[in-house]
């Protein structure tokens, strides 16, 4: 295949947002699309560790190629304010990760606010820019599950059903995407455990539940942390790949694969 531009450069012209993008898994992702040439849009509640790594990554890539907005994706408001934000300065939004989560049993109507209503919440505003029946230019959007969104963890309910939530969300909006003509794809991503802050302490955040932690434990010396950039190549692999919609890509330290679903015809 002829390539006009070198692979680095595959992104050159797309604005990026990426909820989450602070630190973690989010952060890599936002590194990993800038490294791919995408201007990228970081938002996050974590005002000091999302302009770090601005400040950092414009040494880098130069001025206006990344802007941290605070953004609590549990506020339609925020959303709205932060993509007008980015639609006003850069033109246009042509990616969208919904990465922000987070684990705790205990508050467990906030886990449900931030893991999956905060997914629904950034695909529906970033559909008002990116739908090609409304005006925009199309898209994709690939939202962060986890293996814990294909089969149940049990010191986590809560989480475990936010994260089924976000892959059932993903391929029901990829399929009402296609019917309707949007031009925006919707893919998830499921990685297993990966050395984040999300993964610490993990006792103290599952609550009325902390007396299951061996089992998950237990797991996690087995199978072995990812890193979070192996998680980012994975990302951009859905960002990149235009025949991937409706897609759910399992990530393990040992390789990664698209998950198949029963039939429903
Ligand atoms: N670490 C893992 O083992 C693992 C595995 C699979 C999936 N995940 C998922 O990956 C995503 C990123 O998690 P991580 O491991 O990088 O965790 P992390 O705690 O390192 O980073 C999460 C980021 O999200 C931000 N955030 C939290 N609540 C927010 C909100 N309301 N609005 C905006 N930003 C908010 C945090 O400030 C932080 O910067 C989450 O959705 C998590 O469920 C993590
Ligand atoms: C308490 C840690 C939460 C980490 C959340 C993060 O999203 C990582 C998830 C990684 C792996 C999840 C695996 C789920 C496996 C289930 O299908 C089941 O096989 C697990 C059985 C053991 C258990 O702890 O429930």
């Amino acid at each position: 295949m002829l390539r006009l531009t070198s692979p680095k450069m595959a992104l050159d012209g797309k604005i990026a947002v990426v909820t989450g993008a602070a630190v973690g898994i989010g952060e890599a992702i936002a590194r990993t699309l800038l490294q791919n040439s995408a201007t990228v849009v970081l938002l996050d509640v974590n005002d000091a560790a999302g302009k770090a790594v601005v400040e950092d990554v414009t040494k880098q890539y130069g001025e206006d190629k990344a802007l941290f907005l605070r953004c609590n994706v549990e506020s339609e408001e925020q959303i709205k304010a932060a993509f007008q934000k980015t639609v006003d300065t850069f033109g246009g939004i042509d990616i969208l990760c919904n990465n922000a989560g987070i684990l705790n049993e205990s508050e467990w109507e906030k886990t449900v606010s931030v893991n999956l209503l905060g997914v629904v919440r950034g695909t529906y505003v970033a559909l008002q820019h990116m739908n090609k029946l409304t005006g925009g230019r199309g898209g994709v959007v690939v939202n962060t599950a986890s293996m814990a969104g294909l089969g149940p963890l049990v010191s986590c309910p809560v989480y475990t059903a936010t994260k089924h939530g976000v892959v059932g969300f993903t391929r029901a909006m990829a399929a009402a995407s296609a019917v309707s003509g949007y031009g925006v794809r919707c893919n998830a991503i499921c990685p297993h455990f990966v050395q984040t802050d999300l993964i610490t302490n993990i006792k103290s955040k599952l609550g009325q539940f902390s007396h299951l932690d061996d089992a998950t434990n237990q797991m996690m010396e087995n199978t072995g942390l990812l890193t979070v950039s192996e998680v980012a190549e994975s990302v951009l692999e859905l960002v990149m790949d235009e025949t991937k919609n409706g897609d759910v890509l399992m990530i393990l330290k040992q390789g990664k694969q698209y998950i198949t679903f029963p039939s429903m015809q």
